[in-house]
């Protein structure tokens, strides 16, 4: 028996999900449905009316949620119990945005005050950075930050740097670098002067192939602008739980700041690896945004399942992916700043529940992680929505918009909002034939083209979505929209009772990644690997086709 229909509501949730009626006949039979399907906490209001959902199905997925031990499996994950079993690690990004007099043991050990002191020193460091306190080799201050690391050591950092332009305090400038390709560093070196850069190398391991080339080759141009040995400590620092490995480099022990085995990298912006984000916006600010986390997570924890929006969020993912088939899930952030946040809740959720065991081992028969991907509105609606509208794929889509702009506008705003509720509206409800030939009335065309033209503007409707809203965009309400995120991808884990905070995947195409690189360099020619491999290893060594 598999996972899924182990669990006592499985042929309930079967049953219903044929026999639902179009969500058009589900609001007009209640009127009070947006009402009684919404939720809100820590600032953020979610509005799931728009899903295929009767009452029935909910209290069905959320007692499924309950067989599956879901508030249980809350409780270990903030009490560090190893919920990690691949790698035999507690799960705690939560203690990165604990309140400061709460006590979470690990081996024993209250991890707290040191998530406190690491604080400390982020606020000590931002504070000699942006008051001038901190001089560069020549004396001058530091006007600009270059951020190395990749995947969870990059995106957070860069994403909410990117979200929270409105409170940048202007005294620097944040350039991050990720991509092994030269191009990406040299453009960002462009930019900066030796003598005013500092140089932030965030990589938990302070092994990952990317971020210690990338660092490297910084401090060779470094060294090669001016600057000496000596000097490397005044404009390099690092994120990493490799103290050894980061002094040998040549950084002052002083400048290291702590990472833990027991925070992910992709659930890691609330450590010392949000430093680029605390240094561009400010430690209150940087502070608001764990207030904002913790406030999600207490509700997390708190809130009864039937009113817990991640828990709502995960269960209605659960519901497209395994009793509707849906294999992708689009993310719609109506504001600029939030422009990023796809793309990070991309790594949050496919790199956690993209699995294919459960975490006994055996092989999964049912659906997994959806394929997450999105855009900003409005500019999706003028590319991939036809697909949303018209396409063959069911794809639920969460719809994200603060109500206030901070850039207030003429009427921007209000059309910006117009066409955000508008999508919904049309995903939900569609154009029926007749809507599609009463619009045609007024037309020359012949009867029988009229038909053809309405069968092609016909939309099915009845396409799910979300729709998240908060007032402003804020550090806060940003911290609780990404711990929202990161429990609903947690919930979803629980369900198909997988690991989500290990990464097999991506450890053999690194390690065959290790091996071509060797044979790119190698005095003979591959001949043992398969044709297409000795192939593309030959072209590259000739350089040209
Ligand atoms: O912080 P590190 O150790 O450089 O790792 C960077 C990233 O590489 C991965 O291990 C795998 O790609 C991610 O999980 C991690 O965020």
């Amino acid at each position: 028996m598999t996972v899924m229909n182990s669990y006592p509501q499985w042929q309930t949730l079967q049953r219903l999900s044929q026999q639902l009626p179009h969500m058009r006949s589900l609001f007009a039979e209640d009127p009070k449905r947006a009402e009684a399907m919404s939720v809100s906490a820590a600032g953020l209001m979610l509005d799931y009316s728009k899903n295929r959902v009767t009452t029935e199905v909910m209290q069905s997925l959320l007692a499924m949620a309950q067989s599956a031990g879901l508030k249980d499996k809350i409780g270990a994950m903030f009490a560090g119990e190893r919920i990690n079993t691949t790698e035999q690690r507690a799960v705690l990004h939560t203690a990165l945005r604990a309140s400061a007099d709460s006590e979470i043991d690990v081996d024993g050990q209250n991890i707290v005050p040191e998530v406190q002191q690491t604080l400390a020193k982020m606020e000590a460091f931002v504070e000699a950075i942006t008051s001038g306190e901190w001089r560069g080799y020549t004396g001058k201050a530091i006007t600009d930050i270059v951020s190395i690391g990749i995947g969870g050591s990059f995106l957070g950092p860069k994403i909410a740097t990117q979200a929270l332009r409105p409170y940048w305090s202007g005294k620097l400038r944040c350039h991050f670098v990720a991509n092994v390709d030269a191009t990406s560093l040299v453009e960002k070196l462009k930019l900066v002067d030796p003598e005013t850069t500092l140089f932030l190398m965030s990589s938990k391991s302070f092994g990952t192939q990317e971020t210690l080339t990338n660092t490297l080759s910084a401090r060779d141009w470094f060294l090669s602008q001016g600057g000496s040995q000596q000097d490397i400590a005044k404009h390099f620092a690092a994120i990493t739980s490799n103290v050894a490995k980061a002094t040998a480099f040549g950084m002052d022990e002083a400048n290291i700041f702590p990472m833990w085995d027991w925070v992910g990298g992709r659930y890691s912006l609330w450590s010392a690896i949000g430093l680029p984000i605390a240094l561009m916006v400010g430690m209150d600010n940087f502070r608001a945004l764990l207030q904002g986390a913790r406030d999600m997570d207490r509700h997390f924890v708190e809130a009864p399942l039937a009113q817990n929006m991640p828990v709502i969020m995960g269960m209605l993912s659960v519901w497209y992916s395994n009793f509707f088939n849906a294999q992708s899930h689009v993310v719609l952030t109506y504001d600029h700043y939030l422009r990023g946040l796809p793309a990070y809740f991309q790594q949050l959720d496919m790199e956690s529940n993209g699995k294919s065991v459960t975490l006994d081992g055996e092989r999964v028969d049912f659906n997994t992680g959806p394929v997450i991907w999105g855009g900003e509105g409005t500019n999706g609606q003028h590319a991939y929505h036809q697909l949303l509208h018209q396409g063959t794929a069911l794809i639920p889509a969460d719809f994200i918009m603060p109500l206030q702009s901070h850039n207030p506008l003429g009427e921007h705003h209000a059309q910006l909002a117009s066409n955000c509720f508008g999508q919904t509206q049309a995903l939900m409800q569609g154009r029926t034939f007749e809507e599609a030939l009463a619009e045609l009335a007024g037309s020359k065309l012949s009867d029988q083209d009229k038909a053809i033209i309405a069968r092609h503007k016909v939309m099915d409707g009845n396409k799910p979505s979300n729709t998240l809203l908060m007032d402003k965009l804020t550090p806060q309400t940003l911290g609780a929209l990404i711990a929202l995120y990161e429990h609903r991808t947690f919930v979803q884990g629980v369900i198909w009772q997988i690991n989500s905070f290990d990464q097999w995947g991506v450890e053999l195409g690194k390690t065959l990644g290790n091996d071509v690189l060797a044979r790119l360099g190698a005095a003979e020619e591959s001949t043992d690997l398969d044709g297409s491999s000795n192939r593309l290893i030959r072209l590259f060594r000739q350089g040209h086709l």
